[in-house]
């Protein structure tokens, strides 16, 4: 369980709604044991006043009669107030686990990640997190409630006699761990496997959503469709047979109650008959034994389900307690020469596979130079060093005259305007998508940058409004890839970076967008990562990179 004890210390932050909430729980139960039991008494007393009439008139039927209206009263207002603490605590918690969670997330490289796909970190960051709220919500405080009342009703049966006291106590003890205990046996591993199928099939779903015109041109998506649906029997066999498992605790705990009762009723007609009982009493002992049932029936489901709970609790510490291996300094740096890259004898391998050897380039402040080479010799690894999403295992990279190591994270993304290949556009307009590159950019500034890269057209009536769509998918490959490159540019930054930008791009628009480039910032450091080889008059320096070797600088 020791899974579950860094949520424990989250739990501790919100204790002021997680004790208000438990207290509210509590007293609505006793409200609700209290109201049947009453009204067990009541009835009977009633009906035994009502056999004289000088009894009749005797009883006095306005105290319990006011006791019951209050209970029922306390018992509404109580489950209602209640249900608002607990979910309030709840959604507290859950709101601090999400941040709590991405803020260890966030600082994780991509080298860190490489191994996760996207849908699971979602999942995570959903599923798991909500899994958590049966910790508060169904274990901890039910627990305690539970607890507390068995403690107390049992008492109450002892003060009436010891004998219907320990029945009670014997049977809230027996039932409210046993069986909870045996729901969490029987499931066992189902929670863990519920929480790793249910993240397959969120992934699988994904990529078919995703992948579906793949899957129609290959005429493969019957196939996917039935690997799918057979992830999601899996899914429901494993429902059904959590289904079982509830259906029969709860059926488990109903006979316990019953029995319970009935063994008190023996009793109770017992005591009666030996004038150690008042009539009345019978059947307030039987409704008050019926009644404290209710505090331990939520107990079986949440502790059947509490496998799943510690899987979830298991599957985000795999994330939070990682470290990452790249750390950065908090204090800026003063570099001397902004926009100035050096690499000296860089060495870098991915997982053992050597990408760059002894790699060694100087590029100067407002230089203008492209890189060429074969697919895969290492040039988008350039960036990935440049980014410190991965990190050399010898050698030194200096950006502006300083180790890069010694930026703060913050001033190093700073240096850099890139753009990175595959782009990513997010959904929203085009103007959303441009203000990622500040805040303080103009629509003007925007709609003139856009004019000359010739995607002026593409904004037809709605202008800077224009709805990208999901992933940048409402746009064409080219539209897409120029959208980029002006996010870049419109970035004031002392270096710029960009890998592949002619992609897609026939070669009038390639020359376009190229000519812009170089002359948008003149100041500017320009890196240009390219398999194009033409329209590259205009550079300072083409250089080849050839399996991780500069050739022909
Ligand atoms: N995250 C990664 N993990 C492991 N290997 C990687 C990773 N990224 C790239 N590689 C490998 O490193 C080598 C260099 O990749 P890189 O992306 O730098 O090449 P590139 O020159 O930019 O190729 P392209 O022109 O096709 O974009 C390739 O062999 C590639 O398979």
């Amino acid at each position: 369980m020791s899974e579950l004890k860094p949520f424990l210390g989250l739990l501790r932050r919100h204790q002021g709604w997680v004790l208000l909430g438990s207290f509210l729980g509590l007293l609505t139960l006793f409200s609700s044991i209290g109201l049947l039991t009453l009204s067990g008494w009541f009835i009977s007393a009633t009906a035994l006043a009502g056999v004289t009439l000088a009894s009749a008139q005797a009883f006095n039927y306005l105290t319990p009669g006011g006791g019951v209206r209050g209970f029922a009263i306390a018992r509404t207002a109580g489950r209602y107030f209640e249900r608002v603490t607990t979910h309030e605590a709840t959604f507290r918690v859950l709101a601090e686990l999400r941040s709590w969670f991405y803020a260890h997330l966030e600082p994780l490289n991509p080298a860190r990640l490489r191994h996760y796909r996207s849908a699971d970190l979602l999942s995570r960051i959903t599923s798991d997190i909500n899994a958590l709220d049966n910790l508060y919500l169904r274990v901890l405080s039910p627990s305690a409630i539970a607890l507390i009342t068995s403690l107390l009703v049992a008492g109450f049966m002892a003060w009436i006699h010891a004998s219907l006291g320990f029945l009670l106590l014997g049977a809230l003890l027996l039932a409210g761990f046993g069986v909870p205990w045996l729901g969490y046996l029987w499931a066992g591993q189902r929670g863990a496997e519920q929480v790793q199928l249910s993240a397959h099939l969120r992934a699988r779903t994904l990529s078919y959503v995703q992948g579906m015109t793949e899957l129609h041109v290959y005429a493969a998506l019957e196939r996917e469709q039935q690997a799918l649906a057979q992830t999601q029997n899996d899914w429901l066999r494993l429902q059904q047979q959590m289904s079982l498992i509830s259906g029969v605790t709860s059926a488990l705990m109903t006979l316990a109650a019953g029995l319970t009762t009935f063994a008190a009723l023996a009793i109770a007609i017992e005591l009666v008959s030996s004038e150690n009982l008042a009539p009345a009493w019978l059947a307030l002992v039987v409704f008050c034994v019926l009644a404290s049932f209710e505090a331990i029936a939520p107990l079986p489901l949440a502790y059947q389900y509490l496998g799943k709970t510690r899987a979830a609790a298991r599957n985000l510490l795999e994330i939070t307690q990682q470290r990452s291996d790249i750390s950065f300094p908090d204090t800026r740096v003063n570099p001397p020469d902004p926009g100035q890259i050096e690499w000296s004898a860089v060495n870098f391998a991915y997982e053992g596979r050597e990408v760059l050897q002894d790699f060694t380039l100087q590029i100067a402040a407002g230089e203008k130079l492209a890189i060429t080479g074969h697919t895969g010799s290492g040039k988008s690894t350039l960036i990935n060093l440049l980014t410190r999403f991965w990190e050399a295992q010898s050698g030194e990279i200096r950006l502006g005259g300083v180790p890069l190591n010694h930026y703060p994270q913050e001033q190093l993304r700073e240096q850099m305007a890139i753009l990175s290949q595959p782009v990513q556009l997010f959904a929203g307009s085009v103007r959303d998508n441009l203000r990622l590159a500040g805040d303080d950019i103009s629509d003007t500034e925007m709609l003139q940058l856009l004019q000359r890269l010739g995607l002026d057209t593409m904004l037809g009536n709605e202008g800077l409004d224009r709805e990208v769509g999901e992933g940048g998918n409402r746009l064409s490959g080219g539209q897409r890839k120029r959208l980029g490159v002006a996010r870049a540019l419109l970035k004031k930054a002392p270096i710029l970076i960009l890998d592949e930008p002619a992609e897609g791009l026939d070669a009038q628009s390639e020359a376009q967008m190229l000519e812009v480039v170089l002359s948008y910032r003149p100041e500017q450091t320009l890196l240009l990562i390219t398999h194009h080889t033409q329209h590259l008059q205009a550079f300072d320096r083409v250089i080849r990179l050839d399996r991780g070797r500069l050739v022909g600088v």
